[in-house]
């Protein structure tokens, strides 16, 4: 009892102050005299470990994404179906690759969050997560070169110490095809690069890449009086990929991410409608504990502002200024 609890102690000051010898020593001695935890439970208590191996609970993303994700049945369908696949592959020949698509505020950063949490419990934050923005961490034309080298040695880095680490790039059609170009070769069909093997790493790429004609496809089906659950990925890859994927002015096409075949799935967001802008509403108040008042709901919402000009469906910036415009009421 008071011998445990001292090695507890010893080994919580010890993960304080950061030095992993006596980490390990105050927690092998605190196992020992506790006895009934492993080492690894209690030092993974204390410390964050890459559990490689750890299976991904797939009903409970699928509840996290059908309860949190607002008018994305696509996007949700194809995230569920890729994480899976990949996770229960014990042999990937190569990471997995997702790139998201859509509209601003529609969710892509929001679905990223939600599948990190899935794959690393601490997500962002965690250790074995890394999101990179473009325009904040490679804002300069003329320092391409040195990104490069440094993205190299971090990812290499970065997945030698955990292989199933997870790197998001934001604003992907703002990154310098250079940029891309040096995160290509981690993507590929290697069994290994330079002695790392890459293929339990999961690579999330976001842009409003196509946007506009994911949105004109939704628009369609709107004004064909068709219910928007019903757009398949059928209706919209023949579209995406003339707009997106030959389109020659776009990142992703420069970097032959795609004609290589790198790319394992295209997600569509849909833009939000009025409906969905209320439930992002609703979901903040709730994360907020504050009760639901239906009357500052409808206000925030009508608040946001809608395109196209005449029929006023999908709200412009999605649900991107709801919290803050919460604060308002
Ligand atoms: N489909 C959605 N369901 C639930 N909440 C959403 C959805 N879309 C957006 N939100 C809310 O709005 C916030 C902003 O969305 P998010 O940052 O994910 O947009 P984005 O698609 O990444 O936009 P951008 O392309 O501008 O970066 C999220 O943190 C989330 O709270």
């Amino acid at each position: 009892g008071r011998a445990a609890a001292v090695g507890l102690l010893l080994a919580a000051r010890a993960v304080a102050g950061l030095e992993p010898i006596s980490v390990g020593i105050a927690i092998a001695a605190a196992s020992a005299l506790t006895g009934y935890l492993s080492y690894t439970d209690l030092f993974c208590r204390f410390a964050e470990c890459c559990l490689e191996e750890q299976r991904l609970n797939a009903s409970a993303l699928k509840l996290e994404l059908e309860e949190k994700l607002f008018g994305q049945h696509l996007a949700t369908e194809v995230i569920l179906k890729a994480l899976t696949g990949f996770k229960n592959n014990k042999n990937p020949k190569k990471p997995l690759t997702l790139s998201l698509h859509g509209w601003a505020g529609t969710g892509k950063n929001f679905v990223s969050q939600i599948v990190a949490e899935n794959l690393h419990s601490k997500g962002l934050k965690s250790n074995f997560v890394h999101l990179f923005v473009s325009t904040l961490h490679f804002p300069h034309e003329q320092q391409i070169k040195l990104y490069q080298d440094q993205l190299q040695a971090w990812i290499r880095g970065n997945v030698s110490a955990c292989a199933s680490s997870v790197f998001i790039f934001d604003e992907m059609d703002k990154l310098h095809p250079g940029i891309i170009d040096a995160i290509k070769p981690f993507l590929d069909y290697y069994e290994q690069v330079d002695g790392v093997s890459f293929r339990k790493a999961i690579f999330i790429f976001l842009s409003n890449a196509g946007g506009d004609l994911i949105t004109k496809i939704a628009l369609d089906f709107w004004r064909a009086g068709r219910k928007r659950e019903d757009i398949q990925l059928k209706d919209l890859e023949p579209v995406l990929s003339v707009g997106v994927f030959n389109n020659k002015h776009s990142g992703l096409w420069h970097s032959g991410l795609i004609d290589r075949n790198l790319i394992d799935y295209f997600i569509p967001f849909l833009p939000l409608e009025y409906r969905h802008v209320k439930m992002c509403v609703r979901a903040e108040m709730r994360a907020r504990g504050s009760a639901i008042d239906e009357d500052v709901v409808t206000r925030v919402a009508e608040e946001m502002t809608f395109f196209p000009k005449s029929e006023k469906i999908y709200s412009d910036k999605g649900c991107k200024t709801v919290q803050s415009r919460l604060d308002f009421h």
